[in-house]
């Protein structure tokens, strides 16, 4: 067979198969043509989207920190300065912030470093009305921040005097932000009274600290930032006064605007930038700086300066504990996953960061199954890492890599088993106390059957999440107690599993190195004392951006603080948390629905249908039993279910029972379908006067109803006094109303909690008054409880309104009054009526004369305040209030 006869039986047989028949020459060319494209286009896909064949790997960046103090180590070196005073300091633990407006960028950033370092701060504005300064002849505030210092040198003479004075009596300290006049024909400005030379909006360069100042206690000084800073808007100070220290100097660079100030002659001068004035002046200490926080070293700067003026009260520990978590070891694609040379590199780093953090170790996270599933490097590279598996410490991750929210627990349980036997089978020693969730699932918003697994297959008392209570950024990030773990916060490095590469670092590289050199991963180390990075496995792969990044950060920190860094397993290192913050052990829980990234990780299978529309929070004693049982026989209401220890109420927000969790709380109500227009509620009468109910209640429930019963708080009382005789309680039994009443803070203190519970709810304004720091006042309806009992029909009415619950129903042909009982019931049939039991409505002697005297007079000033306050929210005043406030 010839060459051509060759060709021309392939074309023909191509040509059937193609179009089913015959076929030119032309259509032949067009299929090759066709072909070559796909093809083209094929191989492109696959050599550009495959990160093994498209990188020709770089060499990975060299975390080189340039700091002046290596080389001269010792030269410069300070001790940290403890700024305690010797001797009785009165004053309080908190901050006073003045300011123009909060609303300004400045003033933002001032809030969110006193959050960042969780001082407790009162902000006021300075043409305003002062707080309280002093308590008990003890001063409140251990430092007060100025905005501005123009505010401060513009205050209302009163006002300015007021602050001095407080300054001088308690020793407390000043500090000033100086910020340049927006136009910049303002050069220079003299402070009244003051020998102080300002100069306006300069652009700097060479910035450098004093060496020496009391101040250091964070920071080292003897660095040099030799970079030109962006802005030409500092400000500069020529004090004329030996009471002032220099704390920073910078050289005068070229202005960006020829025609700005301050002309080239002054370039290269050497000028102060941030100023101590010791107090010999006017017996007030000052610190200013002349920028504001979006420079980065003016946050150890305030920190120190804060804890400087405070003598020591307000001053952040010195120690910084971090753990570097590696997530998805083994876990990953090919072309992301690391070699027996990345291993290499991390065990090298590892071992140099041990000799500038105590006893650091890069904590690995692995899910088994994934084990050997990259390419025949990456495999060698898993095979490396389990060879030093024991320079490294290990935690447990999930087997598969699962999202823990979308399974059962005997899943859970099967999949935790398999990493832990794998673990077993190859000899890593876990960290049995620790583990993380794949994406944060499960811990919070918390799915039980994870928690219950964790305990019981792995002993794990410590986790850590970026997730609580929300994304927020990295300094107010909380920790929570649930079933005795610990979650701890979580912070990101900035690296995310498909960052890998440098160059493509999201931003450029710039970003990533400024996040170290002072913005948000130094800020991270500044701000907390306990620090939990997340990284994954792919960090540590291609360019080891993560070991990059740490190196950088930690010669960073340790050339600019006396930051002392530390590790400690994590289970130490829960309770080093927990002891400093005691505050956070309890859970805030919020809707996961309100939140789209925590519905997402929610437990599987839950609605968000389950939670109360409205709330009847009491208080005690005031017919909230016949308001949950008129609200029960409406066809559109749906109140909780019972619980066996508190029968009708859950209460959930006020106690014990919040810890229990969100599960907990929404077993209570039924599980209504998504469109349907029921409204849920539940009653707990405790919620009334408690400190924690209104904030949590608006946590998970902000859109919901409140409903509240007022009748005299005499009256309350002494029913409250009854209903605690009638349960035996012994001393209700022993003393008499009046006793109880009048009973002094030295009684025994059975004794004084009764008299609490009798008096203190009675304070209704200052009570609902707490309510509406959360809740707004049309979420809020105040029942007269005496009209509830003389004419249930009306109220009832009134509430269906408030509620716009659908449809209407008509309670006149459902309750009516019960001359046994004295109270209005549930109407049965024709001549039988359900009444609430004996304890409701019970038959008692009228009160002592002495006793309702006493109270008449203890309750004036608060009826008073809540005539007020009904007036205010456009509420009827009850008739027993107008008769009481009138007497
Ligand atoms: N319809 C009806 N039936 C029975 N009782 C009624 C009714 N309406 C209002 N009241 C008044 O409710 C008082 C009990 O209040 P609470 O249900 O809030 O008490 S509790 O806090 O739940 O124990 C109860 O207080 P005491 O009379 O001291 O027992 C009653 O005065």
């Amino acid at each position: 067979m010839s060459l051509r006869r060759h060709f021309e039986n392939i074309k023909n047989v191509a040509c059937r198969i193609l179009f089913k028949r015959r076929c030119t020459l032309r259509k032949v060319l067009a299929i090759v043509l066709i072909f070559s494209v796909v093809s083209f286009v094929i191989l492109n896909y696959f050599f550009f989207h495959s990160s093994k064949y498209t990188k020709i790997p770089s060499l990975p960046p060299v975390p080189n920190i340039r700091c002046r103090l290596d080389k001269d180590l010792g030269l410069f070196d300070q001790m940290a300065r403890n700024h305690d005073t010797p001797g009785n300091v009165r004053i309080g633990k908190r901050v006073l912030v003045l300011l123009e407006t909060p609303y300004t960028k400045s003033a933002k950033k001032i809030m969110a470093a006193l959050s960042a370092a969780r001082f407790e701060y009162k902000v006021e504005d300075t043409g305003g009305k002062l707080p309280a300064l002093t308590h008990f002849e003890k001063g409140r505030f251990g430092v007060v921040i100025f905005e501005h210092l123009q505010s401060y040198v513009n205050m209302a003479y009163w006002n300015r005097q007021l602050v001095d004075k407080y300054c001088r009596d308690f020793d407390v300290g000043m500090i000033f932000f100086v910020s340049s006049p927006d136009e910049f024909g303002i050069e220079f400005e003299r402070i009244p009274d003051y020998p102080l030379l300002l100069q306006y909006n300069l652009a700097i360069k060479n910035y450098r600290l004093n060496m020496i100042s009391d101040v250091w206690r964070i920071i080292r000084p003897g660095e040099l930032i030799e970079e030109r800073f962006p802005d030409d808007d500092w400000t500069v100070f020529h004090p004329n006064h030996t009471a002032f220290e220099p704390l920073a100097y910078a050289q005068i660079a070229e202005p960006l605007h020829k025609n700005a100030s301050p002309g080239y002659d002054m370039v290269n001068r050497t000028l102060i930038t941030a100023l101590l004035d010791t107090g010999k002046i006017d017996g007030i200490k000052k610190i200013l700086f002349g920028n504001n926080l979006k420079f980065w070293l003016h946050h150890p700067l305030l920190l120190d300066s804060i804890s400087y003026l405070s003598h020591g009260k307000l001053s952040l520990p010195l120690e910084r504990y971090i753990q570097v978590d590696v997530d998805d070891v083994f876990v990953g694609a090919i072309g992301t996953r690391i070699k027996a040379k990345d291993v290499e590199a991390m065990i090298q780093t590892q071992e140099r960061l041990q000799h500038k953090v105590e006893g650091f170790h890069f904590m690995l996270g692995f899910s088994g199954w994934y084990f050997y599933h990259g390419d025949d490097e990456e495999n060698e590279g898993d095979k490396k890492i389990l060879e030093e598996k024991d320079k490294f410490w290990w935690f447990g991750h999930m087997w598969r890599h699962e999202q823990p929210h979308k399974f059962d627990q005997d899943y859970l349980e099967k999949s935790m088993s398999n990493n832990l036997e794998f673990a077993k089978e190859k000899g890593i020693a876990v960290i049995h106390q620790y583990a993380v969730a794949p994406h944060h699932s499960g811990v919070y918003p918390v799915h039980e059957p994870l928690y219950n697994v964790w305990k019981k297959t792995w002993d794990i008392r410590v986790t850590s999440t970026e997730e609580y209570p929300k994304l927020h950024p990295f300094y107010i990030r909380r920790g929570f107690i649930h079933q005795g773990i610990m979650v701890l916060p979580r912070q990101t490095c900035g690296l995310y599993t498909h960052t890998i590469y440098i160059d493509e670092y999201p931003g450029g590289r710039e970003h990533l190195d400024d996040s170290i050199k002072g913005g948000e991963l130094f800020q991270s180390f500044l701000y907390n004392p306990i620090n939990i990075f997340m990284t994954h496995q792919s960090n540590y792969a291609n360019d080891r951006l993560a070991l990059y990044t740490f190196e950088s950060a930690i010669k960073f920190v340790q050339c600019w603080t006396n930051l002392q860094l530390k590790q400690v397993p994590p289970l130490e290192l829960a309770i080093k948390y927990f002891e400093m913050y005691p505050e956070e052990k309890t859970p805030i829980w919020k809707n996961p629905c309100d939140y789209k990234r925590h519905q997402a990780i929610w437990s599987a299978n839950k609605t968000c249908k389950r939670l109360p529309n409205f709330l009847v929070i009491g208080p005690q004693k005031t017919g909230t039993t016949a308001l949950y049982t008129f609200l029960g026989m409406h066809p559109a209401v749906k109140s909780n279910y019972n619980s066996p220890e508190t029968f009708e109420e859950v209460q959930f927000f006020n106690g014990n029972n919040y810890e229990k969790g969100l599960d907990w709380y929404m077993d209570h109500f039924p599980n209504l379908t998504n469109d349907s227009t029921e409204l849920l509620f539940e009653k707990s009468a405790t919620y009334f006067d408690n400190a924690d109910a209104p904030m949590r209640a608006f946590a998970l429930v902000p859109k919901t109803k409140i409903i509240s019963i007022l009748v005299d708080p005499a009256k309350r009382a002494y029913s409250w006094y009854q209903h605690m005789r009638a349960h035996t309680d012994p001393t209700a039994l022993n003393y008499t109303f009046y006793d109880i009443l009048t009973a002094p803070d030295s009684a025994p203190r059975r004794v004084r909690g009764l008299r609490n519970r009798c008096l203190e709810p009675g304070l209704y304004a200052q009570h609902i008054l707490h309510w509406l720091d959360y809740f707004p006042a049309q979420q809020l309806f105040v029942i007269d409880g005496e009209l509830l009992r003389a004419n249930p029909v009306l109220v009832m009415d009134q509430v269906q309104k408030f509620l716009t619950v659908e449809p209407y129903f008509n309670y006149t042909e459902h309750l009516r009054f019960d001359p046994k009982k004295g109270f209005y019931c549930q109407v049965l049939t024709d001549d039988q009526n359900k009444c609430l039991g004996m304890s409701k409505g019970r038959q008692y002697p009228p009160m002592d004369i002495k006793s309702g005297e006493f109270l008449k007079q203890f309750y004036s000033k608060p009826n008073l305040a809540l005539s007020k306050l009904l007036t205010k929210l456009n509420f009827h005043l009850p008739k027993w209030l107008d008769d009481n406030v009138g007497a």
